[in-house]
């Protein structure tokens, strides 16, 4: 048997759409064990079958590596809301994977796990901090993935705004625009190259000035109810900057101060849809063995 904790994500970061993510402390544990016929339990009716995320990755894990198991029971004990722009479906991901390793006793070979799990999630930015921890940079191209480590400082928390309405990255991913101007593209690498820079060097006053995405956070506004009154009470009361967690529909209120959150609660507590405060640090160690 074999348990595994694999962290939330928080992706693209605002300005660095499908290639920023951090990890973050909240964290989904799974418990794998070799049996006679599939199981798998601990997660919500609709997806205790077959087509389980955490088994169909764990499956093609084992394809790669050429092995074979008898069965899987699989239990999920998971900390990380679904659809929520937490990284939920990259912990399944990095989950099965990892599982389909470690059951079969092979030595773990980040690079190419990094490979597989991108393959089956579309995009880097969520599996490659949920693999490594920190806050990565990641470029896909047609052969394989590069993922690169960027250091956050340890004064910056990360208050995530989760909401009681999902967003399917699915459905946020159809909104977006097939082509851009080119001079927004240019804005765009230029913030997101001082965000970088920003976050290592505990420079909140350029984090504030540069985290204005041009890419997909306007696009993806007006999927999530009440932004503009999420986003005006953060900068009203702590906020070193604010943006869309992952495709949403959680916002990220980056803080210095973290004696500020009750009063934030309080007056989300007065909006129409509920919204729950969860304040989390960077995870620096990624996916490990419990
Ligand atoms: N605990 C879980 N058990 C099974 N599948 C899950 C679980 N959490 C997430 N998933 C899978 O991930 C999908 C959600 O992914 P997505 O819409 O990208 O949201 P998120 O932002 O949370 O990653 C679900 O529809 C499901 O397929
Ligand atoms: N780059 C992706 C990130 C999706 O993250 P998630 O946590 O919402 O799954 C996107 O923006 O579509």
């Amino acid at each position: 048997m074999v348990k595994i904790q694999v962290p939330a994500t928080t992706a693209n970061v605002g300005v660095g759409f499908d290639c920023l993510g951090i990890a973050l402390n909240l964290y989904t544990y799974f418990t794998f064990e070799e049996t006679d016929e599939f199981s798998i339990s601990g997660c919500e009716e609709r997806f205790q079958n077959e087509d389980n995320l955490v088994y169909t990755s764990f499956l093609k894990a084992l394809a790669y590596l050429k092995k074979e198991v008898k069965g899987v029971s699989i239990i999920i004990d998971s900390n990380v809301p679904v659809s929520r722009g937490l990284g939920s479906s990259a912990t399944c991901v990095v989950g099965g994977v990892l599982g389909a390793y470690e059951l079969t006793n092979t030595a773990i070979d980040k690079e190419a796990i990094l490979n597989i799990c991108t393959e089956i999630e579309g995009h880097p930015d969520n599996v490659a901090p949920a693999i490594y921890g920190g806050l990565m940079a990641s470029y896909q191209s047609e052969k394989s993935v590069i993922s690169v480590p960027y250091l956050v400082d340890e004064r910056f928390h990360f208050l995530a705004l989760i909401p009681d309405f999902e967003t399917k990255t699915e459905e946020a991913r159809k909104v977006l625009p097939k082509e851009l101007p080119f001079a927004t593209a240019v804005r765009n690498s230029a913030k997101l190259s001082v965000v970088l820079k920003g976050f290592e060097m505990y420079e909140s006053n350029i984090l504030s000035e540069v985290m204005s995405d041009e890419v997909h956070e306007p696009y993806r506004k007006p999927l999530i109810h009440e932004y503009d009154e999420v986003r005006a009470i953060c900068e009203e009361i702590e906020s070193v900057c604010f943006y869309i967690s992952g495709s949403g529909s959680t916002l990220m209120n980056v803080m210095r101060d973290t004696e500020q959150v009750e009063a934030i609660q309080k007056r989300l507590d007065k909006l129409e849809y509920g919204w729950k405060c969860v304040m989390l640090d960077v995870d620096r160690a990624g996916a490990s063995l419990c």
